[in-house]
């Protein structure tokens, strides 16, 4: 059965589009939630997509957070549903405290939006088991408050426990440990910084690399189903 993959859309949000249509390119169904709704509609797993939701008023995400869908989204994601936070939603699974630490200000202060080099650190999430630990990828990184934080505490457990999932090469933001991308313990629910979705299409983008992302979660769904 094709898989059904659920993007939510908030108010300034960017990206869905872009993110349905990944869903489509690489195999699965995109089901459009609404923020204001309080169902997922029956989907296998969420994308919460990239953009300015709520203007990026307060903090990044900070309003999002309380948005109805998210009552549901938190529920599902501590059961086990795979979400992937994407730059903007990585912000917002930060701020509903699905992810550890937050994201603040580029340490440049400017808005930084070029092709970015990452390298794979775990293959331990749902969506990542596609990737071979060490593999360089190259995919689009677009934003204003990309610099990763957490207490040292914090940031020692997720090295411990393998929940650092991509790192920067050549760290673009101040993120801590050049961090950018992170999984919750049990490797369902991950965000990132840069964007997979606008590389998935050789005709649109330089690298295909952020293919992986879709394909690790549907043979992840295989194998649990
Ligand atoms: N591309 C995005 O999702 C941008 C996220 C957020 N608005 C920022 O500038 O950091």
């Amino acid at each position: 059965m094709t898989t059904r993959i659920g993007v939510v859309t908030f108010p300034g949000t960017l990206d869905d589009s872009d993110a349905a249509r990944a869903v489509r390119l690489t195999g699965s169904e995109p089901v459009a939630l609404w923020h204001g709704n309080d169902t997922l509609d029956g989907v296998d797993a969420v994308i919460l997509p990239g953009g300015f939701s709520y203007g990026d008023y307060l903090r990044c995400g900070a309003i999002a957070r309380f948005s109805p869908v998210m009552g549901e989204l938190i529920k599902a994601a501590n059961d086990g549903m795979p979400v992937l936070g994407i730059c903007n939603g990585f912000q917002v699974l930060a701020e509903a405290h699905l992810l550890p630490g937050a994201l603040m200000r580029n340490a440049s202060r400017t808005f930084i939006c070029r092709d970015q080099k990452l390298r794979v650190e775990s293959r331990d999430s749902v969506w990542s088991n596609a990737f071979e630990v060490g593999q360089e990828i190259t995919i689009v990184l677009k934003s204003g408050e990309g610099n990763y934080i957490a207490d040292a505490e914090t940031l020692q457990r997720l090295e411990d426990n393998d929940q650092v999932v991509f790192r920067y090469i050549g760290n673009p933001n101040g993120s801590a440990n050049d961090i950018a991308g992170i999984t919750n313990q049990r490797g369902n629910v991950v965000g990132l910084m840069p964007h997979p979705e606008h590389n998935v299409d050789p005709d649109a983008s330089p690298t295909t690399d952020g293919v992986p992302f879709f394909t690790s979660l549907v043979s992840y769904l295989q194998q649990v189903s």
